[in-house]
């Protein structure tokens, strides 16, 4: 079975988001298939990161519904980079263990200690483990809040211009990682992305938003002529 023919993750049908009296969209239909990476694309201010909110949790749709196949799911969310965010005097491996929910215990057990390694290794942050985050660079400080992420193992990873402000090199070094753990670690992505090169390089599928007639399809058959976005993220 390919993954195409998996049962999807997540599915939107017929989702509409009004505020104050005005639609941003109606009728947006699309899925999150099993192990596919899904971009989420549009004009500035079309209600992107809305939806990801509403995915989250975090937002009530006005019309449709978001179905999870499995409710269980464990879904993480990747932050844009942003300079001076990640202030703390943290070293960076301190920082990634912070997403273990330790209880009441101040250390980690053999089997977490394992999965820390695991996942810096991953992420290529094995030997600035000892690094203060708030010295780190940008594309570090990504490889963290990513590591942070993937330590708790989740189905659905949710990068929102994750790749934003970075360098083009530390914005494969981030996509490398997400795309190895799709293919190996059975992980569905969904990304909001402005940059059309990260898009056509590592997403399987698209929805495009738009005010007046939303689309999904895949990647191979997006017609960029729709597209006011450039090739690179803004901040
Ligand atoms: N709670 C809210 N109440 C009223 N309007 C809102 C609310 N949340 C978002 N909006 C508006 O909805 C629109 C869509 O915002 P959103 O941030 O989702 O767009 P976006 O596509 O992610 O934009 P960008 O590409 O610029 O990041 C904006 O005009 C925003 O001001």
């Amino acid at each position: 079975m390919t993954s195409q023919t998996k049962q999807p993750v997540l599915l939107g049908h017929n989702i509409g988001i009004k505020f104050d009296q005005h639609w941003l969209y109606q009728g947006v239909n699309f899925q999150l298939g099993q192990q596919r990476m899904l971009a989420v694309i549009g004009d500035n201010g079309v209600g992107k990161t809305t939806l990801l909110r509403a995915i989250l949790g975090q937002q009530q749709l006005t019309a449709g519904e978001l179905v999870w196949t499995n409710p269980a799911t464990v879904v993480r969310y990747v932050p844009q980079e942003r300079p001076n965010v990640a202030d703390f005097p943290l070293y960076i491996a301190d920082f990634v263990e912070l997403s273990y929910d330790r209880g009441w215990r101040p250390w980690l057990s053999r089997a977490e200690k394992q999965q820390l390694t695991h996942i810096l290794k991953d992420t290529h942050l094995t030997s600035l483990a000892r690094r203060r985050i708030d010295r780190a660079s940008g594309g570090e400080r990504q490889r963290a809040y990513l590591a942070q992420a993937l330590l708790v193992n989740p189905s659905v990873l949710i990068l929102d211009e994750a790749t934003a402000n970075l360098d083009n090199v530390a914005k494969y070094e981030l996509m490398d990682v997400v795309r190895h753990y799709r293919d190996h670690h059975h992980l569905s992505i969904i990304m909001i992305s402005h940059d059309l090169d990260i898009v056509k390089e590592f997403a399987d599928d698209y929805l495009l938003l738009s005010a007046q007639d939303s689309e999904f399809g895949s990647v191979a058959e997006l017609d960029t002529s729709r597209l006011k976005v450039g090739n690179q993220d803004h901040a």
